[in-house]
């Protein structure tokens, strides 16, 4: 007797890896405090971008976009867990003077992607 072809498809799998992630849109509000000097600001700045274009190069925050007028982003992040989303976000050398909204997401059922 032959078995029926059983096909699995996860509801939110990576599209090159093929494997499971959750995604997340995140707004991420910067407010350094007054007291920072410019020396500081600039320091943060270039540790956030060496931490940010290395999860960018590892697929983990798949967009980010400058929010116009304000020092804030909204970033798309396909991660393995919730847990791994807070680990990336606890690491940013900003994340002390960053206010953050998680929204998770998943497919739209009129997307054609
Ligand atoms: O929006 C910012 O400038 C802060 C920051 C968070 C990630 C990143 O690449 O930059």
């Amino acid at each position: 007797m032959t078995r029926p072809t059983v096909v699995r498809v996860a509801v939110n799998q990576h599209p090159r890896s093929g494997e499971s992630i959750v995604k997340f849109l995140c707004r991420m509000q910067i407010q350094f405090p007054e007291s920072m000097s410019a020396e500081e600001v600039a320091q943060k700045q270039a540790q956030e971008k060496e931490y940010s274009q290395g999860l960018q190069e590892a697929g983990e925050l798949e967009a980010i976009y400058r929010v116009v007028g304000q020092y804030a982003n909204v970033s798309i992040f396909e991660v393995e867990s919730n847990q791994r989303l807070h680990e990336i976000l606890s690491g940013f050398p900003m994340y002390p003077y960053m206010t953050i909204e998680t929204t998770p997401l998943c497919q739209h059922p009129n997307s054609i992607r």
